[in-house]
């Protein structure tokens, strides 16, 4: 079976990359990708490719290349369900904030109701591919619904989980280190499904490198992968201030183990504490599973990852306000950086947005520099925490368009995302123009410690005990 229509439904941060790079490379597939979100559809659609929803290095050049030919953003979800032999439902998949599993389970409305549509609306068989990530055996939920509401038709349901990480997701997309396709083999229908999606990732990614395995195994393996990735970054935090205490340097240490090549050099770059939209949400859920089969140890045991990352977070801001003399109230403390990561406008659980809450609580005055990040996600960011009302955030914090304005006058620079730009800062400049003694407190341990210590700042460094 050759695919020649796909419908992805939820143009998000993946539902929109993915497709753009599989339209890429597959140009005799037309791919609609749907959104209830019509601000969202307006803006992939967009004439001035800056102004698309997502940013990320690559993607406006491939949306420009494939967009009106065989790329289509749309808000006509029937009609994109109708003609599409295969269907991605790449929705959000947050953590409930309400009833049974609230603060832990995924909420799985956004997939249901995207289930209950399909099958409302199918005519013809279809592939449905979970491309979100779910709860392992979810695809047995959505099975039930498709075969018990739809019209007689036949579904094929396979977990197709995504792993790009945001930043770099063009280059993940076309250089995966695996694409993992689960689905059921045991059936001849099943396998048809599993090939359909099989060849068209075949078209850049090679054989070797696409795995098919059982549902199950398929979707309990991205759930292990993010476990697994932000466990890592807990285990390097926690020596980081192991460091702190003895003089070691968490640089230095994170070679030392990573030439071990059974640990490995990625991944093990302490930090002021993990955030985006995945690691804790989806560890949360693992967690939320395993309390679910009476598995108590092993749930305790990923819970430690994010309670360790909390740590992380607040022993950062106690730092800044045990060094500042015990007080911040009234001090101008500059954030450079509120993204989650380097090169990407995302801010979903930044470490950023904890921080800031903890200083504000101590009456800080905060400005923040962020070369991608809106000032309206700041205060959004920050009124969703709902700890003060959104009249005395922004009373408190102020966003600045000019990193120079934003240190200025400054007791503390608090580094919250390792931007490049950073590290090429004219810091002579930024020092004269601080309160003395001037403070740098670097989240993300960037910065020249000899450098920085030379011109005159009195420097902390995540994991340095020097
Ligand atoms: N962000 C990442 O880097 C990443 C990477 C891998 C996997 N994932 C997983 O992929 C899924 C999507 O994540 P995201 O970051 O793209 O989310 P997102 O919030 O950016 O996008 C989801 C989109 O789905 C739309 N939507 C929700 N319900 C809908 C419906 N019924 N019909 C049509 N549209 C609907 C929303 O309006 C939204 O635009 C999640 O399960 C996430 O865990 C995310
Ligand atoms: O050594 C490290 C590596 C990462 N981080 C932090 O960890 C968070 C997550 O980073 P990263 O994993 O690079 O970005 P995500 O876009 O969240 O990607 C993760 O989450 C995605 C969503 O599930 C998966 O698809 C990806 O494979 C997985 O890496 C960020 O705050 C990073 O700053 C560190 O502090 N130290």
């Amino acid at each position: 079976m050759k695919i020649k229509t796909i419908c992805c439904i939820g143009a998000g941060y993946v539902g929109g990359p993915t497709m753009a790079v599989i339209a890429k490379q597959c140009p005799e597939i037309r791919i609609t990708v749907v959104d209830i979100n019509e601000a969202r559809i307006a803006a992939w659609n967009s004439s001035n490719l800056d102004e698309l929803p997502i940013f990320e290095p690559g993607l406006a050049d491939i949306v420009k290349e494939t967009r009106d030919k065989n790329l289509f953003f749309s808000t006509d979800i029937d009609k994109a369900i109708d003609e599409a032999e295969m269907i991605f439902i790449s929705v959000n998949t947050p953590t409930k904030t309400y009833g049974k599993g609230k603060g832990m389970a995924s909420d799985l409305k956004y997939i249901e109701s995207c289930a209950r549509q399909i099958a409302r609306v199918a005519k013809q068989d279809k592939i449905v591919v979970e491309k979100s990530t779910l709860p392992v055996r979810t695809a047995a939920a959505i099975k039930s619904i498709l075969d018990n509401v739809g019209n007689g038709v036949q579904f094929q349901i396979l977990s197709n989980p995504e792993f790009l990480a945001e930043g770099t997701a063009v280059q993940d997309l076309l250089n995966p280190d695996r694409v993992l396709i689960g689905g059921d083999e045991s059936t001849k229908e099943g396998k048809e499904a599993v090939q359909a999606l099989v060849d068209i990732y075949a078209k850049w990614v090679p054989k070797d490198n696409i795995l098919t395995t059982n549902v199950w195994s398929s979707e309990l393996s991205k759930l292990t992968a993010n476990a697994f990735l932000a466990q890592r970054v807990s285990s390097i935090n926690a020596m980081s201030e192991i460091c702190e205490k003895t003089g070691a340097d968490i640089t230095e240490v994170s070679k030392a183990i990573g030439m071990d090549s059974r640990i490995g050099p990625k991944f093990l770059n302490a930090s002021v504490g993990f955030g985006g939209s995945c690691f804790q949400k989806d560890i949360l859920n693992l967690v939320y599973i395993a309390k679910s089969y009476g598995l108590n140890e092993v749930a305790d045991y990923w819970e430690q990852v994010i309670i360790m990352n909390d740590h992380q977070k607040n022993r950062f801001s106690d730092n800044i306000v045990s060094t500042l003399y015990n007080t911040v109230s009234g001090k101008k403390i500059t954030f450079l950086g509120w993204a989650f990561k380097k090169d990407t406008n995302d801010t979903r659980e930044s470490a950023a947005i904890k921080v800031a809450d903890n200083l504000l609580n101590e009456q800080a005055q905060i400005e923040v520099y962020d070369p991608k990040v809106t000032e309206e996600r700041i205060y959004t960011d920050l009124d969703n925490l709902k700890t003060r009302s959104s009249e005395e955030n922004k009373n408190l914090l102020t966003v600045q368009s000019d990193p120079y304005r934003a240190c200025k006058n400054s007791h503390a620079i608090a580094i919250l995302t390792e931007w490049d730009e950073f590290k090429n800062y004219d810091w002579e400049s930024i020092y004269k123009n601080m309160q003395k003694p001037a403070f740098i407190f670097d989240g993300r341990g960037i910065l020249d410690k000899a450098l920085i210590e030379n011109i005159g700042f009195t420097y902390y460094k995540i994991g340095s005990g020097n």
